[in-house]
């Protein structure tokens, strides 16, 4: 029988103190049978995380009054709330001997009494399994859209995501900035440093994309070598000093290997929405600025807007082993 509350279960007042509620003198839970059997049978209603906290918080009234909940599992970046918070809480870790499932925080204006608690505690029984389950399927949701090998979103991903994205910017007159980026002469870091090289590289050069870019931005595999990096609320101006950015922090980049060191770059080219674009307009713009880069001698930023007046090169655009690092 799995526990929700592993040994490192606790209940903490926002005052500091920690209760113990399953101590030998803490009170039981008192809730009635049929309170329970009615809430674990709606928690198996649903596989959608937000709607499983959502009933749980809604169904748990019945036995403790509380404010609002929030659930939070940081690994796979999720954060739910609902109610509103409040001055006191109780704070739950969920832990079986496998799997971490998260963590729940209930708020009330008044404080927890400690059968109340025990009742929480009660109620959290039932939520476990469902829990699991719900994690399993956000898992298998989140790397059916994800690259494999650099955890950047995939092509099903980018059409799903950047069509939506698209028509809310158009909807709420926001800007959107999209950024076409491909890695300099590619084929020779395969050739030269092998595949595994290559591989290192790509994964690398995403986590300096997300580095650079804020949450809400996401980045994509569009495909080999090449990135689509999605800039939301982005207007020209600010989606060229992100490229910039960019495209200095993977020129900065060192990978050591048998042959020596190497250091890669990138060109972008960045388009930004205008009212009649499709996605299919706004990608095309931003390949065409990628292609002026490459034209003129890559490792450069090139907008749509642009696209005659390249940036002055004074870098190095080849990657080059180097033997003395
Ligand atoms: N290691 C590795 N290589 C890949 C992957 N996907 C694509 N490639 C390689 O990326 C290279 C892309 O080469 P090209 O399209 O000629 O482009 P490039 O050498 O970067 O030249 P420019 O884009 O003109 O600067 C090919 O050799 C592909 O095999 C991958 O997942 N891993």
């Amino acid at each position: 029988m799995v526990s929700p509350l592993h040994s490192n279960g606790r209940a903490e007042l926002r005052d500091e103190k920690v209760v113990m509620p399953f101590g030998d003198l803490a009170p039981r839970p008192d809730i009635r049978p049929e309170v329970l059997l009615k809430l674990s049978g709606k928690l198996q209603t649903t596989l959608e995380l937000s709607q499983l906290i959502e009933i749980f918080f809604t169904e748990i009234q019945q036995a403790v009054l509380i404010d609002g909940l929030t659930f939070n599992h940081a690994p796979n970046n999720i954060l739910l709330s609902q109610g509103k918070a409040s001055v006191h809480s109780a704070s739950y870790r969920l832990q079986t001997q496998q799997d971490y499932m998260g963590d729940l925080m209930f708020h009330r204006s008044t404080r927890f009494r400690e059968h109340e608690l025990a009742n929480i505690e009660g109620l959290l029984s039932t939520l476990v399994y469902p829990l699991r389950n719900a994690l399993r399927y956000h898992e298998a949701l989140a790397a059916a859209f994800r690259d494999p090998l650099t955890g950047a979103g995939n092509r099903v991903a980018l059409d799903k995501t950047l069509s939506r994205e698209i028509e809310l910017a158009k909807r709420h007159g926001q800007d959107l900035s999209i950024l076409m980026l491909d890695l300099d002469h590619f084929k020779r870091v395969n050739d030269e440093f092998g595949h595994g090289m290559g591989d290192r590289v790509l994964k690398e050069a995403v986590l300096s994309m997300t580095d650079c870019i804020r949450q809400t931005d996401m980045c994509f595999r569009y495909g080999g070598e090449e990135f689509l990096i999605m800039l939301s609320s982005a207007e020209e101006a600010g989606a060229l000093r992100i490229a910039e950015r960019i495209r200095m922090s993977i020129n900065e980049l060192r990978f050591t290997g048998d042959k020596g060191t190497l250091q890669v770059s990138a060109s972008i080219g960045c388009s930004s929405l205008k009212g009649d674009d499709s996605m299919e307009s706004l990608i095309t713009r931003a390949d065409e600025a990628l292609y002026v880069a490459k034209k003129h001698g890559r490792n450069c930023v090139i907008s749509d807007c642009d696209m005659a007046i390249p940036e002055p090169l004074d870098k190095q655009t080849v990657p080059t082993p180097n033997p003395n690092r």
